[in-house]
Order: C-alpha cells, then structure tokens, then sequence
C-alpha cells in the first residue's frame, strides 16, 4: 500500500478508481495579432463571453443551494464590465481575443493574488472562467468528467472549479481529491455541502494514474494507493465505525447528570436550514449574515433583508436564533463599505463593528429588518456584534439595538482583549458568544487562512482554554459558536468551563449530543481543568480524555 497525505476537509471515507480531470486550455501565443478588424474581433471575444456566462448560470440553476451561489460568483467575474472594457482595448491594439482575453484576466489575477488569504483561493475560479472563455473561442473542448463511470469515482485534479463539480452529486463521486486548494477553497466548501469526503493539498494527487483504485480518507487527509482487496475492506470498516452517526442522543443537549447544554446551528442563511433541523439543532447560535451581503453593488434592501431572517426565525418557534449583524472587511470585503483607507492588515483592519462605527446606517438598516421579522414569529431573537474590544463599543452596539426596539443584544469574543476584560464588558451585553476561530487567529497572532499555521487553530491550546475560562467567569450566558464546539471531546471541556449553549456545524451536532449525554457536568469540570493546566495542546486533549471515558480515542 502507498500513501499520499494532504490536509482532510470533508469528513468521511470514499473508495474508487480515480478519474483525473485535466484542463487542456494552452495559454494563447503572447503578442497573437488579428487580421485588423478589432470590430469583429471584440464582438467574437463578447459572444464567447455571453455562451460562458449562460452556461454557468444554467449550471448555478441546476445545482441550487451553496453551489449555486459559487457559481453565481463565477456570472460576476465572466460579466465584469472593467474586464470587458480591458479586452476591448487590447483588441483595438491589435491582440486577438483570446490573448486579450488571457491578458486582461491576467491583472485580476494578481490582484487577488496579491490580497492574499480567501481572495487568494478564488483565484482557481477566475482561471476557470478565462480557460472557458478561451476554450469558447479557440474550438476546444471544455474539460469533460467521464459521462457514465458505472461506479462512483474519485475525482482528482489540480484543483476543482465550481463549474466541474457543481452538478456533480455523491451518487457519482466517491470521494475529490486535489494538489491545491486549502480549507476554505471551493472545493472544500462544495464538498462538505455534498457531503462527499475530500482532500486538499495533496502533494503528488495529480502523478496518479487514471483507473488506479484509491481509498480517500477525508476525516484524516490520507489517500491509499495499491491496496489489496482485504486492506481496502479493512481500512472501510474501521472508518465507517469511527463515523457511524450516533442515533442514541436525540433532543435536547444535556449531560448525562441532566445539566443543559442547548445544542445550535452555525448557518450561512436560508437555504441551511434543512440540514440544521435533520440534525435535531435546538436553535441557531450563530446566522453569519454577511452571506446576503457579498457579492453585490448595493446592500440588500430592507425587504430582501426581512424576508430572509424570518424565514430563519420561522423555522425554530421558541428557540434561540442569534444572528450576527454584518462582519464586513477582511476576508469579507464588502464593495459599498470601502475601509477609510489602505489596509495592508485587513484582519487587524476596520472589521465588523468597527465598520459599523463608520456606516451606521448600514447597522440601523440591518437591526430595523431582524426586529420587524421577529414580529409575529414566536423564536427568541438575540443579536450580537462581531469584533468588540472595548465596553465602549458594546455599548454603543446596545444602544443601537436598543433603538431598533430589539430586546436582547450580546457580542462576540473573538479579540483576546475582551475575553481578558469579560467582566468590564458584562454589564454592556445580555450575552457572549465566542468565536473560536478568530480569537485562536488573534491569539497566536496567526491568519486563519493560511494553511502552514493550521496547527495554532487547534481548540486544544490551554491559552486558548484559558481565555474562555475568563469569558465564562463573569456569570453572563456565554455560548461558544467558533468551530470549536464541533469536536465532541472539547464540547465537553467547553461545557466545562462554563459555557451556556454549543453551536457548530450542523453535521456534528449528533456526536456532541451523544460526547454530552454520555458524562457528567462533574466530569466535563474536571476534563475542562486537566486540560487547563497541560502546557500543550497534545497533552491538553490526552488528559481531558482521561475524564471523558465514553469518548472513543483515535
Ligand atoms: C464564529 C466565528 O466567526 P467567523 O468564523 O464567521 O469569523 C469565529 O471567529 O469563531
Ligand atoms: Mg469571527
């Protein structure tokens, strides 16, 4: 048996013969000349611009949901009018189209390069769209998939478009696994969502050998080659009972001495709301809603805004649904909320609130739309803000809730200062909510982004520990909504040192209800303290599993 190993980003075991999609779109001579009628040439460059665009969304049609939403990124990009502007002046130069086209997509490229970090990852998807464009115009075939593979494949390639897996389905795929890409690339993202395991960041995926029969392990990142029968039927078994679903611990988060722990959805919008109930979540913990922001010229209107969050508050009466007012700017840039000036650190830019300090209207806007859905609905709407530091900014986030007349406002800790300063900022909010993520990204001062840091980002890190302990301290309901919570064991510690309420991924939301109805709140203390007093985040996981006996160890 051989070994590849790349970094897991979509859980769960895919075995297959693999598939390698290669993209044959040579790049167009440099200086190419058309025969001097820049007229014709620019509408030829327009036509294969418009055919690719009118593919793309039919394909954003047929797959729906995040997908669809990548895709109709990809629309935007295609559509760009500075870029069409761009080909038509090279054209009227002289160049041909598709060196044209090569070209002027070629500046967009470094810019997103150069912007580093989620940006950066969207560059796989703007070469996407070029290659298509020039495919268009210079009669090539676009990158095929195999039309009837008999069994599910593996899928392998350099690194995957939207547009190739879109309207893919895990009937046909076994399992993706790519060169490139990192957690947050869209093959990632369209992989979790199809629930079909994937790899990324696989050095040596694309010297694969079509046809060669590979298991892929998206829970641990490892490819195996050139396994026999037996070794296959093995490696399957063992994972497929290290990701048995639990089906034991339905209803309510509670431990096992019947302490509550309600279990919450970490949702995007809308359209996770199925996934979020299939999975039993009490309520939403955490309603990223910059998802209906991005992407756009304007700011969705009061309506468009309305419409969606009732639609989310309509799918839990009586539960808790916490929506996160807008956190624009960093990886999150928003084009109708420029920073005041040039951000060489976004992350440590104007982000979230402090956005707001400059566009209030924006907020008020925003608040004015959650507090009219509510109305009617019977879900208990809480609002917070992300990236407060200082209890002069809560209160400011209070005051502007206030006003709107909603009548629960909390924030987020996510800046190492507010969680050393919780008990400053507890008379300011009715509650916290940490975001994991972003306080371990500000904590060991190490971009979330970027892949070669991954192993900061780790909840098991005491500092880290150490900081919710102070967030907890104060008294005030204190949920945790950073990916933390997903990793049965650590919910537990979470719960531990004093968390109110988990939410995570909806599909880990059954092995946290199972991790918590196995052990008691005593036990979670004491797996919570041994943690604390570890000085690494290795021994800080062992000696919480040593108090945690139900939680199987690796
Ligand atoms: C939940 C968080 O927010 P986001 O991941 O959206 O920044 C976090 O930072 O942990
Ligand atoms: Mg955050």
């Amino acid at each position: 048996m051989e070994l590849l190993t790349g970094a897991g980003v979509s859980p769960g075991t895919g075995y297959g013969t693999a598939f390698l999609l290669r993209v044959t779109v040579p790049e167009p001579a440099a200086g190419s000349r058309h025969d001097g009628d820049p007229v014709a040439e620019t509408a030829r460059a327009e036509a294969a611009v418009a055919r690719v665009a009118a593919t793309l969304e039919e394909r954003a049609e047929a797959a729906g949901g995040e997908a669809a939403d990548v895709l109709g990124a990809q629309v935007l990009m295609v559509r760009d009018p500075e870029l069409a502007g761009e080909v038509t002046e090279l054209v009227a130069a002289g160049i041909t189209a598709e060196r044209a086209v090569f070209d002027a997509f070629l500046r967009y490229r470094d810019l997103l390069t150069e912007a580093g970090g989620y940006l950066a990852e969207r560059v796989a998807d703007l070469d996407d769209v070029r290659d298509r464009v020039i495919a268009e115009l210079t009669g090539l075939a676009m990158p095929g998939l195999p039309e009837e593979a008999g069994a599910p494949y593996v899928l392998v390639a350099h690194d995957l478009a939207p547009a190739d897996t879109a309207t893919l389905s895990r009937e046909v795929i076994a399992a993706f696994v790519t060169e490139r890409g990192g957690p947050t690339s869209h093959t990632a993202i369209l992989a979790r969502a199809m629930g079909v395991p994937a790899v990324v960041a696989c050095a040596g995926a694309t010297g694969l050998v079509n046809g060669t029969m590979v298991l892929v392990d998206g829970t641990t990142g490892e490819v195996a080659l050139a396994l026999t029968e037996e070794e296959a039927r093995e490696r399957l078994a063992a994972a497929e009972v290290r990701d048995a679903r639990p089906t034991a611990a339905t209803g309510p988060g509670r431990t096992a001495d019947g302490h509550r722990v309600p279990l919450l959805a970490n949702i995007g919008g809308p359209r996770d709301l199925a996934v979020a109930l299939e999975h039993g979540a009490e309520g939403v913990g955490l309603y990223r809603t910059e998802f209906l922001f991005l992407d756009r010229e304007e700011p969705p209107s009061l309506d468009e805004q309305e419409a969606a969050y009732r639609e989310v508050l309509e799918a839990f009466p009586g539960g808790p649904v916490v929506v996160r007012v807008l956190d624009a700017g960093a990886d999150k840039p928003l084009a109708f909320l420029p920073p005041t000036g040039a951000e060489p650190n976004p992350a440590l830019g104007e982000r979230g609130i402090r956005l707001f300090r400059t566009y209030p209207d924006i907020l008020a806007t925003q608040l004015k739309a959650l507090a009219r859905a509510a109305r009617g609905t019977t879900a208990c709407l809480q609002v917070m803000a992300p990236m407060i530091a200082t209890p002069d900014e809560a209160e400011w986030f209070a005051a502007m809730a206030r006003e709107a007349g909603l009548p629960s406002a909390g924030i987020m800790i996510e800046i190492p200062a507010a969680a050393l300063r919780a008990a400053d900022l507890a008379p300011c909010a009715d509650f916290f909510s940490v975001g994991t993520n972003d306080l371990s990204q500000y904590t060991f001062a190490a971009d979330r982004q970027l892949s070669p840091l991954t192993a900061y980002h780790t909840p098991w890190h005491p500092a880290l520990l150490d900081l919710i302990a102070l967030t907890t301290a104060p008294g005030l309901p204190t949920g945790i909504c950073g990916e933390a919570a997903a990793d049965p064991a650590m919910a537990c510690v979470l719960t531990g040192l004093g968390a109110t309420s988990l939410s995570m991924t909806p599909t880990a939301l059954p092995w946290t209800r199972t991790a918590l109805s196995l052990h008691t709140l005593p036990q979670c203390q004491a797996a919570a303290q041994a943690a604390r007093r570890s000085p690494t985040p290795e021994s800080a996981r062992q000696s919480a599993l040593t108090h945690l006996p139900a939680i199987p160890t690796p």
